[in-house]
């Protein structure tokens, strides 16, 4: 049974389609990829699903329960938590301080709690702090835990983007662009991270620009091209359709068909 299913989903923007009629579904521990030329609507389809847009149509079902139109944090809570494409890193915070965050901006409670430092308040502290530890150990980060988040590499800030984004123990992760601007070895250490977290039943939708990288690590991959679904499948298949191929022309079609290879 499918954990996220995307149904009919649509959005304008003034005059402009930006998503039209978009549908498909995600398994537990499926990795699924949205791929399209500049401007397809991969960004503004992610933020529909992510409650960070109001889709204009269509429905967004976790678990057999509707949830379009519901918001961010309260996603986060029934088990849908993503990150994003520009790092939402705190550079003058620790890095343990950091993946906290994650808890922080979900957990229940109050500021007048936290204010008085209740005993209650308190535990929950300690317990997110462990629990934060055991995340960064999760992405490689465990040693690096006392550091200023600042002094990491760009790939280990996406990892630390990542632990921040397991805190609540997601049953389906969003990850826009986790490769972006990251070199070779520290998409490869990505790429086995997603893998990871894929294997332990996390359902993970990927919106991602390094086409390689798609076509290694997805297991069904969905093609925008102006706003609308013109194709879906295995990436082997995916990189031979036509239709594709020709909405990539002038932009990633060598790439495309690299990838196949
Ligand atoms: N908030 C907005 N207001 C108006 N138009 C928007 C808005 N967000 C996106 N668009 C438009 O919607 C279309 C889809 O944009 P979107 O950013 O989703 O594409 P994308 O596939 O993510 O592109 P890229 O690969 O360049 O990130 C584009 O024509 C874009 O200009």
């Amino acid at each position: 049974m499918s954990l996220l299913q995307i149904e009919g989903l649509g959005i304008d923007f003034g005059g402009l389609r930006a998503v039209h009629d978009v549908g498909f579904s995600l398994k537990p521990g499926e990795v699924v990829s949205v791929i399209g030329p500049n401007g397809a609507g991969k960004t503004t389809l992610f933020n529909m699903i992510s409650g960070a847009y109001q889709p204009g149509r269509g429905r967004v079902v976790l678990d057999g329960e509707e949830v379009t139109r519901m918001p961010p944090h309260l996603l986060a809570r029934r088990g849908l938590s993503r990150t994003f494409q520009n790092l939402q890193i705190f550079q003058n915070m620790t890095v343990l301080e950091n993946a906290m965050v994650g808890h922080h901006l979900y957990e229940r409670g109050s500021v007048l709690a936290d204010l008085l430092a209740l005993p209650a308040t308190r535990r929950r502290s300690r317990q997110a702090a462990d629990n934060s530890r055991r995340l960064l150990d999760r992405v490689g980060l465990g040693r690096a835990a006392e550091q200023e988040a600042g002094a990491l590499s760009y790939g280990a800030l996406k990892r630390l983007e990542i632990a921040r984004a397991l805190a609540l123990n997601p049953r389906v992760l969003l990850l826009d662009e986790p490769a972006a601007g990251c070199n070779a070895v520290e998409t490869e250490e990505i790429d086995h991270l997603i893998a990871a977290v894929a294997a332990e039943g996390v359902a993970i939708l990927l919106v991602e620009h390094d086409m390689k990288m798609v076509m290694r690590i997805s297991n069904h991959i969905v093609v925008l091209d102006h706003g609308e679904k013109i194709a879906e499948g295995e990436p082997a298949a995916v990189a031979r359709n036509a239709r594709v191929i020709e909405a990539y022309l002038g932009t990633q079609a060598g790439e495309a068909g690299h990838a196949d290879s």
